[in-house]
């Protein structure tokens, strides 16, 4: 289990975590939504150590974080997160076996095994065909897609991702949300789209001016009466013709002010049809 509990963070005087707690079981799939700046990546950032919290504490398996070493942690919890996406002057398949890295020894070399992984884990995003592709070349979605490839092939049994689906178009977002899920691994993802959120995560913890302002299952957050007040759109929950929960979503200017960044997220503020996001 990785928890964290009552997490405390501030850049500078802006407190933005304000006592955050957070679990995410064996198996499941956590995703971490809330409006732009209201401190999800902060809070993904203190689960897999790399920023400590100014106060609260964060364990997995009950060990606390700053216990493991970087190699020790590397091999128990993978990471995809937006900063990875830089320039790197490696081949597509050499990014990915990257991934088998934490499992090396000091000088062990790389086994046919290890190929395999990687080449297994570039298959599964549909990526075979880029394998020989400088990374750096690659479009966003190709990119997100290595990048997730390079964390199957590390095998850890926490993953742990920072809006996966950002660049991806609607077929590879599905595809890659659906392959977590099959993965079996315990996850913490941060969505923007809610409705992707429904779809694929076990529960959601709705981050708020601070706080986990909801934390419970799709059904139980993804409720008007609490979307509303954070998002400031107006929401409709439907069910779909597979009987899942789905939202649409109407901007009202007048009635819900919003700012230019949390409209691009939420859904479509220019029209007056309600909508879905996926
Ligand atoms: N390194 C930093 N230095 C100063 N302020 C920061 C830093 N990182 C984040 N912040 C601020 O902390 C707040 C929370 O940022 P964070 O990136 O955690 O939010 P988020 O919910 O992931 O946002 P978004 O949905 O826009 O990606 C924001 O106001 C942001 O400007």
């Amino acid at each position: 289990m990785l928890d964290a509990y009552d997490i405390h963070h501030a850049y500078g005087s802006a407190p933005v975590l304000r006592g955050v707690s957070v679990q995410a079981s064996d198996g499941e799939v956590v995703g971490l939504i809330g409006p732009n700046g209201s401190g999800k990546t902060t809070l993904l950032r203190t689960l897999y150590g790399s920023l400590t919290p100014q106060r609260g504490t964060v364990t997995l398996d009950d060990v606390p974080l700053a216990r493991f070493t970087r190699p020790q942690l590397a091999r128990r919890l993978a990471v995809v997160v937006q900063e990875q996406a830089g320039e790197m002057p490696l081949s597509v398949a050499d990014t990915v076996l990257l991934g088998r890295t934490p499992h090396l020894g000091t000088f062990q070399r790389r086994t046919d095994v290890d190929t395999k992984i990687a080449a297994d884990a570039l298959a599964r995003v549909g990526a075979t065909h880029l394998a020989s592709r400088d990374f750096g070349g690659l479009s966003g979605g190709e990119r997100q897609r290595v990048l997730i490839a390079r964390a199957l092939a590390q095998q850890a049994e926490y993953l742990l991702m920072d809006e996966p689906t950002n660049h991806l178009d609607i077929h590879f977002q599905h595809e890659v949300l659906h392959l977590v899920r099959e993965l079996g691994v315990t996850t913490v993802v941060v969505l923007h789209d809610l409705n992707l959120a429904a779809r694929y995560c076990d529960r959601l913890v709705l981050l708020h001016e601070g706080r986990a302002h909801a934390d419970g299952t799709p059904e139980d957050v993804l409720l008007p009466t609490i979307l509303e007040e954070v998002y400031r759109i107006a929401i409709e929950p439907v069910t779909a013709d597979d009987g899942r929960l789905q939202l649409l979503f109407r901007h009202t200017e007048a009635a819900m002010p919003v700012n230019d960044d949390t409209l691009g997220r939420v859904g479509s503020p220019h029209s007056p049809a309600m909508k879905g996001t996926s």
